[in-house]
């Protein structure tokens, strides 16, 4: 093959047309029919309305293997009462349309009665990891999260499985879950892909009015303002709590869930920044509950 032929056969495979499947069964034979063709499978799971961060994902798995499968599936497990199951945004079309350009070779879109029966009854729950950060104003959230991811691992069967940062406690949990439950599956993490002015890309961002997204920013702001402390030597947890603390509730409409400085393993709350640590935060925008981190390094004393 030449050059050109080579062009040619990559623009093929990142614009060959998407396949859709929404039965469990067909998806779990085309998952074994590639296996058995040789193929490695990378997997990006999503609740769909895609963005440039889940579009960075499904870059980075179309890297990492020869097919690469995506799903959208709205997830009622990992939503309580009162949250924004029913309101959360949806666009099939657009998001398959999307998926395409991005060299997704199948597009898995599950039904709710297949996937959660009426008599389904089985949940996966960890022990540590889902009782910090998130976990603690959403209690039931994680278990949701696990059983959806490990059913759709069982389904789809890829060889690796792409998720983002910004959600970094689901990262976590996930990585450990496969590890625990011997998945055999690489779970692979991608940075925060944010908008040009900071505020990390989400689908809820849709639901902030020009105001609320005026104060969103300061989300980022704030995790910005304790990395410029930590460089100017500041080590204590509480201290850039309290500095981000400021930042975000002098905004309007803003209402902090959590502000936390945690261990990157284990999420424990940590005192000092003596090591690398997250610090990652929730906070409600009017009715919108947004998540954000960032890593802060020591500051390494200049020997000289
Ligand atoms: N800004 C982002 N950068 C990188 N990855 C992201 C970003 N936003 C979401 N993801 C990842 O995309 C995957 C699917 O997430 P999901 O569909 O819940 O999107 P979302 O935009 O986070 O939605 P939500 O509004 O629920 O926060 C997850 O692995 C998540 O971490
Ligand atoms: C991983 C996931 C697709 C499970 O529903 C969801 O929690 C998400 O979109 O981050
Ligand atoms: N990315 C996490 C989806 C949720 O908040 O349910």
């Amino acid at each position: 093959m030449n050059d050109k032929e080579k062009q040619g056969a990559t623009h093929k495979k990142e614009t060959a047309a998407i396949k859709t499947i929404d039965d469990i069964r067909q998806m779990r034979k085309t998952a074994e029919t590639l296996h058995a063709q040789g193929n490695t499978i990378a997997f990006v799971p999503t609740m769909g309305y895609l963005h440039e961060g889940h579009l960075s994902l499904m870059r980075k798995g179309r890297e990492l293997a020869d097919t690469l499968v995506a799903s959208i599936f709205v997830n009622p497990a990992q939503f309580a009462p009162g949250e924004d199951y029913d309101a959360y945004p949806r666009d099939p079309e657009r998001d398959a349309a999307l998926a395409e350009q991005t060299g997704v070779d199948i597009l898995f879109m599950p039904h709710k009665k297949d996937l959660y029966p009426e008599d389904y009854e089985t949940y996966i729950t960890q022990t540590h990891l889902p009782g910090h950060l998130c976990g603690r104003s959403r209690p039931t959230h994680f278990t949701g999260v696990m059983t959806i991811v490990a059913k759709l691992f069982h389904i789809v069967q890829p060889d690796y499985a792409v998720f983002g940062q910004k959600d970094y406690q689901q990262l976590a949990i996930i990585r450990k879950m496969a590890r625990d439950l011997d998945f055999g599956i690489d779970i692979i993490g991608g940075p925060i892909v944010r908008e040009s002015d900071g505020l990390a890309m989400s689908s809820r961002n849709k639901y902030l009015s020009p105001s609320q997204r005026q104060s969103a920013l300061e989300l980022y702001r704030g995790l910005e303002e304790a990395k410029k402390a930590v460089a100017r030597g500041e080590t204590k947890a509480a201290a850039l709590i309290e500095t981000v603390k400021k930042i975000i509730s002098s905004a309007p409409e803003t209402g902090i869930d959590y502000i936390a400085v945690c261990d990157p393993d284990t999420l424990a709350d940590k005192k000092f920044i003596d090591r690398p640590a997250l610090m990652a935060l929730a906070v409600r925008v009017g009715e919108t509950r947004l998540i954000d981190n960032i890593i802060l390094y020591p500051q390494v004393d200049n020997p000289g």
